[in-house]
């Protein structure tokens, strides 16, 4: 049986960076999927941490994302930045486009980045947080692929469609939430396949559409439901709406990897919008946001959103990432070490 070591977040981080520039990724791709891989991991979104290094090799092998594609970047509006991110991965894709980004939600106000032509396999606090440490509320909004049935339909339309929000606290880490709009993410149902654990009643059918809490299932042929029945799949339809139709990427049905097999990642869009809130009406912003915070722990809430990966970052930031030895050994392996 493997047991357990911990390893320094940098470690981590470049033990991925190896895998990736080893596996086609240019220098600065790796390095940022790398990150923010790391960052899920450190922080506990296990879902989306090193798990998913698989699912970027295969994707890079199948030659369906290209690890060296240069992003290129519009200015298309004083509130709008676009990017095509030439069927490369989405995280240089906006870390291209960050600094134009501010710079106009500083200026205007807000402002919106679109983009397109884009491969997203992590998970999406890290891309909002920052700027919530800058000052903004920030939101993100990505499509995936066509994973999750529609309340009242048949088939898989939407993906597991997740939305992102970040807002800055008074001498707080930002207030953010991430989560999927399907009733799992489709990580969690691999995840529990592979640890063969069964799903929470509800959350998904099987190849012929039958209720199931087979992981297993959901996964050959079958697909997942919204959360929430038509509450969250109106949601994950805005998020189709804003990740696919606005940016210009593709719809998740749209999603064709079959000459690539093996593939993981999906080609969409992201949608990021940024709000100065020096500019409401409301001063100190995150002042005000104290004042809600304290009700909710007023009334009982212990737990805020984006609290749990917190504490496990401080913890984790101290003591090291846990991680099985048979993985890192993988991982090493992988990296060519
Ligand atoms: N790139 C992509 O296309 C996709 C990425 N994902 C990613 O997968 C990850 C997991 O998604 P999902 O499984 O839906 O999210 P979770 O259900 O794990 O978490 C959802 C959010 O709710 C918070 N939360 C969970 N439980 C509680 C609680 N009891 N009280 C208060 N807050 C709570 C979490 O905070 P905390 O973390 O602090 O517990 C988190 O912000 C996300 O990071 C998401 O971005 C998902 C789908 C697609
Ligand atoms: O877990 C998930 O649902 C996904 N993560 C990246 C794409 C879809």
């Amino acid at each position: 049986m493997s047991g357990t070591v911990h390893i320094a977040f940098e470690e981590l981080s470049a033990l991925l960076r190896d895998i990736l520039a080893a596996h086609g990724c240019r220098p600065e791709v790796a390095a940022c999927i790398a990150e923010t891989c790391a960052i899920a991991e450190r922080d506990g979104a296990h879902s989306h941490g090193v798990f998913r290094i698989d699912g970027y090799i295969a994707s890079l092998e199948a030659g369906w994302v290209d690890g060296q594609a240069v992003p290129v970047v519009e200015d298309v509006a004083p509130g709008q930045v676009r990017v095509d991110a030439m069927n490369g991965f989405t995280l240089p894709a906006t870390a291209a486009a960050r600094e134009l980004f501010v710079a106009k939600a500083r200026r205007t106000g807000l402002a919106t980045l679109l983009v397109r032509n884009s491969h997203h396999l992590s998970a999406v606090w890290p891309d909002v947080e920052p700027f919530a440490r800058e000052g903004f509320v920030a939101l993100s909004m990505i499509n995936s692929m066509a994973y999750v049935v529609p309340h009242g339909g048949r088939d898989a339309v939407y993906g597991t469609n997740p939305i992102a929000f970040a807002a800055p606290r008074s001498g707080q880490n930002p207030l953010v939430f991430d989560f999927a709009t399907s009733a799992l993410s489709h990580g969690d149902v691999q995840i529990a396949a592979r640890e063969g654990k069964d799903l929470p009643a509800g959350s998904g059918v099987d190849a012929q559409g039958q209720p199931t809490t087979d992981p297993q299932a959901v996964l050959d042929g079958g697909a997942l439901l919204t959360f929430g029945g038509h509450k969250g799949s109106a949601l994950a339809l805005m998020i189709e709406v804003m990740g696919a139709a606005l940016t210009g990427g593709k719809f998740s049905f749209e999603v064709d990897w079959s000459d690539h097999p093996g593939a993981a990642t999906p080609h969409t869009g992201q949608f990021f919008l940024l709000i100065d809130p020096d500019r409401g009406a409301t001063r100190p912003f995150a002042e005000r946001v104290e004042t809600l915070v304290r009700q909710l722990h007023a009334t009982g809430v212990e737990r805020l959103p984006g609290e749990r990966r917190y504490a496990n970052r401080r913890h984790n930031s101290l003591k090291g990432i846990p991680i099985a030895t048979d993985q890192l050994a993988r991982l090493r392996s992988l990296a060519g070490r």
